[in-house]
């Protein structure tokens, strides 16, 4: 997979030279560039903003250097464009589910705002000739979308075969499509057996795999009714035998 990021602050994306990611940049998995938006300015102090039309407080990204730099990294006609995303507080939730639909995509681009964001008519232009999405991360506010552009590059990265190591962790993850999409993920425990008199569960050291896949998801239960009530919702009267309704 390729991603393309264009921003006005690429030192953020340092962050993808390490960890998981920068292991799957170094084997080949992954092809990051990252592009300075300012590259495509043509005058002394590289402007990239100016004020809102119709007023308001703070500024908004001039179109021009986005749309000489989207031409640029997406050159017009091409058979075969990418997906691209822009973050914005104002636009479809980011999921697991969106997250694996991206790890499917051969080729994203990632347009980063910051001031107010990005003149519109930038978003109407790249529809013409690209598939856009407009993703928010969830009901708060950024700076700017650089952040948000390394969650979800580290949410689509992480689901990329051959990234991590154990693709059962994939499976096995909270919104992972599948039984434990509605549910979040129990605790989980590690050495020592007793840690400041604290004990692992018995169960988990009983070996009975069939009950421990069975207390984990009462325990996975147990926590989505406590912090998402919501998503219990989505269970289907099947999906609960009778213990559940004691969790
Ligand atoms: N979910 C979420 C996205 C954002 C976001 C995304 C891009 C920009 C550009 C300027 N401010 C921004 C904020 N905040 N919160």
């Amino acid at each position: 997979m390729r991603i393309d990021l264009v921003t006005i602050f690429p030192e953020y994306f340092a962050a993808l030279d390490i960890s998981l990611l920068g292991k799957a940049r170094r084997t080949g998995l992954l092809d990051v560039h990252v592009h300075d938006l300012r590259d495509w300015t043509h005058d002394r102090h590289r402007t990239v903003d100016d004020t809102p039309y119709g007023g308001g407080p703070g500024m908004v990204m001039k179109p021009e250097p986005w749309g000489e730099a989207l031409d640029a990294i997406v050159p017009p006609h091409r058979s075969d464009p990418p997906r691209l995303i822009i973050p914005t507080p104002s636009g479809r939730p980011f999921t697991q589910a969106l997250a694996a639909s991206y790890a499917a995509e051969p080729w994203l681009v990632v347009a980063c705002g910051r001031y107010e964001g990005i003149d519109y008519r930038v978003v109407e232009d790249a529809r013409t000739r690209m598939p856009v999405d407009e993703v928010s991360l969830g009901d708060f506010v950024l700076a700017g979308g650089e952040v948000a552009a390394l969650v979800m590059i580290e949410a689509i990265g992480r689901l990329l075969p051959g990234v991590l190591g154990n693709a059962a962790s994939v499976t096995d993850d909270s919104f992972a499509p599948g039984a434990m999409e509605t549910f979040l993920e129990g605790p989980v425990y590690t050495k020592p057996p007793v840690w400041r008199e604290r004990p692992v569960p018995d169960i988990l050291l009983s070996g009975h795999h069939g009950a421990i896949a069975r207390w984990r998801r009462d325990e996975a239960l147990r926590r989505t009714a406590r912090y998402r009530p919501d998503l219990l919702g989505r269970l289907a009267p099947e999906d609960l035998d009778e213990r559940d309704r004691t969790v």
